[in-house]
């Protein structure tokens, strides 16, 4: 089932040169997408573009069957927080939140994500152990410590846990394994793909690590899709 439409969308950072020119773009529901691409051919403002951070100069995203270029600044923060779980290559984890904290703090800002997470779970914070323990933290004793206290693979599974609860539809990861070393890479995307296939999420993911690319169940070439990469970047032929 079509899961992301993307129609003529347009996206400048400067007026008059053009970062993101897509004629068409369709990823299915449930898949595992890895988008590649030169250092600077756009992977990160297309993630930009689809969570709804930035508007395109023109052209419609449709995302779950709704045209997010289209909602207000406020609706699309509604949007994004219902249905978006990031993880980036930095984890963004807020320094003064415990572990569990971090994790749950998407439920304060989706009654929907809430809700499916208490459907599951007798509370949020079990929510978020049973999380991080599918994605292979089990140290219960590092629950209630500040995430700045965790190294960087665990806080690696925090981010992740905190993309991940109440379910949303879709996962956007940009470099999120850049910081680990190549083995607890393919274990860390293992772990990832299986709590992504048992809450049925599609997931995008971007990485420069080109090793990772077989796992995933589709792969996106930017300089395919990408009309201003074509003609920007100088890797391609
Ligand atoms: N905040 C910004 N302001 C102005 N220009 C930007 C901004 N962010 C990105 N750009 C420009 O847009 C182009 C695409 O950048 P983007 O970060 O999307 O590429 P990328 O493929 O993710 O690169 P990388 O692999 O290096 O992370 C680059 O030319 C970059 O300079």
């Amino acid at each position: 089932m079509e899961h992301i439409h993307l129609t003529d969308v347009q996206y400048s950072w400067q007026p008059g040169q053009l970062t993101i020119d897509i004629p068409e773009l369709v990823i299915e529901r449930h898949s595992r997408v890895f988008i590649k691409g030169p250092s600077g051919c756009g992977k990160t403002t297309l993630l930009g573009l689809l969570g709804g951070i930035m508007l395109p100069n023109q052209g419609s995203i449709n995302l779950l069957g709704t045209d997010v270029a289209k909602l207000s600044s406020i609706q699309r923060d509604h949007f994004r927080s219902e249905h978006i779980g990031f993880i980036f290559q930095m984890f963004n984890l807020l320094p003064y939140l415990s572990v569990v904290d971090n994790i749950i703090l998407p439920c304060r800002f989706s009654k929907q994500r809430k809700q499916k997470a208490l459907a599951e779970y007798a509370s949020l914070p079990k929510a978020a152990m049973s999380l991080l323990a599918q994605l292979g933290l089990n140290q219960t004793d590092l629950h209630q410590r500040k995430v700045t206290e965790l190294s960087i693979g665990q806080q690696q599974r925090v981010a992740a846990a905190r993309a991940l609860i109440g379910h949303p539809e879709l996962i956007i990861a940009d470099e999120p394994t850049s910081a680990l070393d190549t083995d607890a890479r393919e274990g860390f995307l293992k772990l990832l793909f299986d709590v992504c296939e048992k809450a049925g999420a599609t997931l995008l993911f971007v990485s420069h690590d080109g090793t990772l690319e077989h796992l995933f169940s589709n792969t996106l070439d930017m300089r395919l899709i990408n009309k201003a990469s074509q003609v920007t970047t100088s890797e391609v032929a």
